[in-house]
């Protein structure tokens, strides 16, 4: 089943609202009334151009991603998407990106959360280093165990780092372990909690949300929204700068939107060839 037209499911919403003489039609329309989130990755970081494992390390766009950010506002203003609420992390990258959008579907005015909980999944004591060079010394295997197994975490950092969140004034209010990385797995037991907590409200209400994150924030997100499983995700890469649009039904779960790429129910505005070679090109930064 595929998405229903727009403008169709804004008639259903009002009309479940107005007469009990349409009651018949706004029960059909209910069914398909629907909720958008859009998701986006932010633009190219600078340590995305230097090959670098980022995670909390706070960098901002490259040149290349400015230019990504003001496009992915253009394609969500082109597709006639008005989100009417904001979340990104507390990272630099994921905010400009955020802003980047809502220039240019002159929302700048939304409402805006910005949580930890959203960040990049913290990369332990790889932030830093150089993604190909790792790969020299550890071995392509290791280092693609490191990047996208579910569960083992990359090795941790202690309080001594300038890596450990203790050392960052903006994690202040936050207490974390003394040793400190993160694994997929625990990126979504706190991305998915955020999610259920502070977004559901906001999508049940009837507002249509934007989330600009990060590639590993994002892949735990979808994992929980299409109910991906271990293996399959860990295939799984988000382009940079891209909006990715999920339609939820009443209940919240993914509408199959046409021109989806598995396991994704969601799909990428924009030209899908650039997006699949944007996708192999998150995945070949460690060949
Ligand atoms: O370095 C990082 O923080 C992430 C995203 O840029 O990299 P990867 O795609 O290797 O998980």
């Amino acid at each position: 089943m595929f998405a229903f037209a727009r403008n169709t499911i804004t008639l259903g919403r009002s009309a479940s609202r107005v007469a009990p003489n349409v009651r018949s039609l706004a029960a059909f329309q209910q069914t398909a009334d629907k909720h958008t989130l859009v998701l986006v990755r932010h633009g190219e970081s600078t340590w995305n151009l230097e090959n670098k494992f980022t995670g909390w390390y706070d960098c901002p766009l490259s040149p290349k991603g400015e230019e990504e950010v003001v496009e992915a506002g253009r394609q969500i203003k082109a597709a006639g998407i008005v989100p009417s609420v904001a979340f990104t992390s507390m990272q630099k990258r994921a905010i400009k990106t955020l802003q980047g959008c809502l220039e240019e579907t002159d929302l700048m005015w939304l409402p805006t959360t910005k949580a930890w909980e959203l960040n990049e999944r913290h990369y332990g004591a790889l932030q830093g280093l150089d993604k190909q060079e790792t790969v020299d010394k550890h071995g392509k295997d290791q280092v693609l165990i490191w990047r996208r197994s579910y569960d083992i975490p990359p090795p941790t950092v202690d309080k001594s780092s300038p890596h450990h969140p203790s050392n960052d004034p903006r994690y202040a209010d936050q207490d974390f372990p003394e040793e400190w990385t993160e694994s997929l797995k625990t990126t979504l037991e706190r991305v998915t909690p955020y999610y259920e907590k502070n977004i559901v409200p906001e999508l049940k209400a009837g507002k249509d949300v934007i989330i600009a994150a990060h590639g590993n924030s994002l892949r735990a997100l979808v994992k929980h929204l299409d109910d991906i499983g271990e293996d399959v995700i860990a295939e799984l890469n988000i382009p940079t700068g891209t909006p990715l649009i999920y339609e939820l039904d009443d209940d919240l779960k993914p509408i199959p939107q046409e021109g989806a790429i598995a396991p994704l129910s969601g799909r990428y505005l924009g030209d899908q060839d650039a997006i699949r070679a944007r996708i192999e090109g998150v995945k070949n930064q460690t060949k």
